[in-house]
């Protein structure tokens, strides 16, 4: 099914009738978002942001290895989705020709076939586009009155006004910086690494400690954004190993179609979004995998089937969830071989003490899962009973963080990971991570940059994820520092998903 207009004023209208009781907890959600992300992403992407929230998201296929792989590939490619392996490949070797012989015809040739094959493959730019600018004008949903206001006075800004605003933005960041005291001595791997200037003057979570009452998540949010700073320049990895093993599915852009039930253990469905930290992870034959918050599985299961682990540990603190995994894994892993490399463990994340044995960590913490909180009521990090625990969640998110980076062995790579939009569980979680590790370790920790984006030096999306690109709607000029974020989007509705990778150098 192709989306159009009417599809989607279907879904609007089926959304409103969730928010009339105010009580609720998806009600507090949505006003709170409304509240913080208009002031994080800009009122017109946040309210296509709302939009795709609201809405059904888009779900990937996993193929499972252990099943029939090819008689499940063949069924999904027959009903018109597509291999993110594929498009990752085709983009990938298009990049390279582009870079080493752009002047030979054939290349051009060949680049010319590759663009007249990914066209057939994805929606075209001006059928997005027009979408995109359909929906920015239908406001269905209800927003708060003063809110309603603001959208109806409001002008559309230019183009212009909006370079005007971000180059006001990305200096008066500049000035700001020129006012901090940089240690210069400290700073370690100037090119590679976070200075001490970004690291200090970045709010630690142990002072927010006590004072949730009053410091509300924006005024966080502005001063974490004073330490935004410094240009990178890094040599890039430009591609990225897509595990050969790995069969992911998914339809393009604009086609909302679903995937068929399927047969049990023949595929693993999963929010589309959820596959990308996995990939981010590298996996090489013979790594030892932990997922530290690993439960109901569907991250650890994907990187099973990259077949490349000699070990995953799937830990959670969480014993109905860790039987929930369980429960998966016994569809999808069943070969006795299989289960000795796929271990599930049960503890609290943050007091295993396996130092120097596992090279990748994946830690996909607990967040507000901003879909599934403007969504569903029950067990809501909105619901009253849970405020604490909410205001408290970025620095739960920063300790299973720095046990992660203290755990894992060197030369070992960590990926975060979170389902928020909220760039203090994100980017401002590694940044008092960082911090962390610096204050009380004397390893060195490197955010890998090829996977991330400087909004205020206009780096591009990395080389490495710009495949991506073709599926997801990815957060170009969000002003991500240490991370890449899928957003939701009604063409492309994955997310949100953030997520960042750091290595131990040392
Ligand atoms: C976002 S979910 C993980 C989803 C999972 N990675 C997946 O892809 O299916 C976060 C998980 O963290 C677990 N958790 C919370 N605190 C933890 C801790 N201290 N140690 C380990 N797990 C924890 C929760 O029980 C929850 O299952």
């Amino acid at each position: 099914m192709t989306l159009n207009l009417y599809s989607f004023i279907f879904l609007a209208d089926a959304i409103q009738t969730n928010y009339e009781n105010k009580n609720f907890p998806i009600y507090k959600a949505l006003n709170h978002f409304d509240d913080f992300y208009k002031t994080v992403y800009g009122n017109k992407l946040w309210r296509s942001l709302r939009l795709g929230l609201l809405c059904n998201n888009k779900y990937c296929a996993v193929i499972n290895n252990y099943s029939d792989p090819q008689s499940s590939i063949e069924y999904l490619e027959n009903r018109g989705a597509l291999n993110i392996r594929t498009l990752f490949e085709l983009q990938y070797e298009k990049q390279k020709l582009k870079r080493n012989d752009f002047n030979t015809e054939k290349p051009k040739e060949i680049i010319q076939k590759m663009e007249e094959k990914m066209e057939s493959l994805i929606s075209d730019k001006e059928k997005t586009d027009k979408l995109s600018s359909i929906y920015c004008k239908y406001e269905k949903v209800p927003i708060k009155e003063k809110e309603r206001v603001i959208i109806e006075d409001e002008e559309e800004t230019t183009e212009d006004e909006d370079e005007t605003r971000k180059s006001v933005e990305k200096l008066s960041l500049i000035e700001g910086l020129k006012d901090a005291h940089i240690d210069k001595s400290r700073i370690i791997h100037p090119k590679n690494s976070v200075s001490a200037a970004t690291l200090f003057e970045f709010i630690p979570a142990t002072q927010i400690k006590g004072l949730e009452t009053w410091i509300s998540e924006v005024d966080h949010y502005e001063y974490y954004k004073k330490s935004l700073d410094f240009p990178i320049n890094v040599e890039e990895e430009n591609y990225l190993n897509f595990p050969e093993h790995l069969n992911v599915f998914t339809f393009e852009k604009c086609n909302i179609n679903y995937f068929p039930k399927p047969s049990v253990g023949s595929t693993g469905v999963l929010n589309g979004g959820s596959i990308l930290p996995v990939l981010a992870l590298d996996l090489k034959k013979g790594d030892r995998l932990l997922d530290m918050c690993g439960a109901p599985g569907g991250k650890s299961i994907t990187a099973f089937q990259t077949l490349m682990p000699d070990e995953v540990v799937c830990n959670d603190i969480s014993l109905s969830r860790i039987n929930r995994i369980r429960k998966v894994v016994k569809e999808y892993l069943y070969d006795d071989s299989t289960i000795n490399k796929f271990i599930i463990s049960h503890q609290d994340g943050l007091s295993i003490d396996k130092f120097d044995y596992f090279n990748k960590i994946l830690v996909d913490v607990p967040c507000t899962n901003d879909r599934i909180s403007v969504n569903v009521n029950e067990n809501n990090y909105f619901s009253s009973n849970r405020v604490k625990e909410r205001l408290h969640l970025p620095e739960l998110q920063c300790n299973i963080l720095t046990a992660a980076l203290k755990l894992v062995a060197r030369g070992g790579t960590v990926v975060y990971s979170t389902c928020s939009l909220s760039p203090v569980q994100n980017d401002g979680v590694i940044q008092m991570a960082l911090r962390r590790m610096w204050e009380e370790t004397d390893n060195e920790i490197v955010v890998n940059y090829k996977l991330s984006i400087a909004l205020y030096y206009f780096r591009d999306l990395s080389q490495a994820f710009n495949p991506a690109n073709i599926l997801y709607y990815i957060g170009n000029n969000i002003g991500m520092k240490y991370g890449i974020m899928v957003l939701p989007h009604l063409t492309a509705n994955f997310g949100p998903m953030y997520f960042s990778k750091l290595k131990k150098l040392k």
